[in-house]
């Protein structure tokens, strides 16, 4: 079957960050996704809803190398992914059902861990990385939690601590995975409040998995921008923002934890701790 999407419209003069070329993917012979096409410009907010199996998972893992495509090409920043090297450049935050709680480490060792990138080889952390992760602690306000092991943390202080792991490298492109699934009501409002705020004022690109409707149709419009099979793609363009984003990563977190402290620009943060 025929699955031809097409979200690049209106997008102004930015770059592909994401581009999805007829990809076909199948588990076994079962296919899962066939013929997607779609682009993901540059400071857009993607919203990618989909059923139960619909393939988003499977989706992400593609994007982030872990799965070949059958068929279609993946370019990730305008290089193809089989000779895609920056990967400090893209910042993931897992789904919470996706930790093991007995993992033994702590929040600021937890953070740190996203600088080692994929390679896992573990350079020395340096005075410039401590003092990144502590900017990081302290944008998503978890800086008191520092020694604390992950295990121990609430759910929604777990998320905050993945995002700002997410966070440390100023990554250019943000992929997260129903971030707030299992989360109580208010710590999801206040995390999504957090990531729109950062689309809004930092030049970061999202893609964001849930199952939240209420926050994708809030923030990304009533309809799907496009579909394929049984996936659908909200999106807020760029050309939709204020245009004064910020790109670096120590005026991103002053300006996260000045959002945190202050709740100016009619933010409200409103996690639990
Ligand atoms: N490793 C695997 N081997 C075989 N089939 C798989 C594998 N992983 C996923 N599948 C199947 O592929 C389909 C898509 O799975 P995927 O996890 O991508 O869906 P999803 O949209 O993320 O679902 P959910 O919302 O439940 O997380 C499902 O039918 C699933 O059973």
């Amino acid at each position: 079957m025929e699955q031809s999407i097409d979200s690049s419209a209106g997008s102004g003069c930015h770059r592909d960050i994401i581009s999805l070329d007829g990809i076909g993917f199948s588990y076994e012979q079962q296919p899962v996704i066939s013929n997607l096409n779609f682009s993901v410009m540059e400071r857009d907010f993607v919203g990618l809803i989909g059923s139960n199996g619909a393939g988003k998972t499977t989706l992400l893992k593609m994007i982030m190398g872990l799965l070949k495509p059958d068929k279609g090409e993946i370019r990730l920043f305008g290089t193809p992914i089989s000779r895609f090297r920056d990967w400090h450049r893209i910042g993931y935050v897992p789904q919470k059902n996706a930790f093991n709680p007995l993992f033994p480490a702590t929040v600021r060792e937890v953070v740190l861990s996203g600088l080692y990138g994929r390679n896992k080889l573990l350079r020395k952390v340096t005075k410039d990385d401590h003092q990144r992760c502590e900017d990081a602690l302290h944008a998503l306000a978890i800086a008191n939690l520092a020694d604390k092991q992950i295990g121990r943390l609430s759910g929604g202080q777990q998320q905050r601590a993945f995002l700002a792991r997410a966070l440390i490298n100023n990554p250019s492109l943000l992929i997260l995975d129903e971030p707030t699934v299992g989360i109580d009501a208010e710590t999801q409002e206040g995390f999504f409040h957090l990531i729109k705020h950062m689309h809004n004022r930092h030049n970061i690109t999202f893609l964001m998995v849930s199952h939240d409707m209420e926050m994708i149709r809030s923030y990304l419009g009533e309809e799907p921008k496009t579909e394929s099979g049984k996936l659908k793609f909200y999106v807020k363009h760029s050309h939709e923002l204020e245009d004064c984003a910020e790109t670096d990563l120590t005026h991103s977190l002053k300006g996260l934890r000045h959002v945190m402290e202050s709740g100016k620009e009619g933010i409200h943060v409103g996690f639990v701790s």
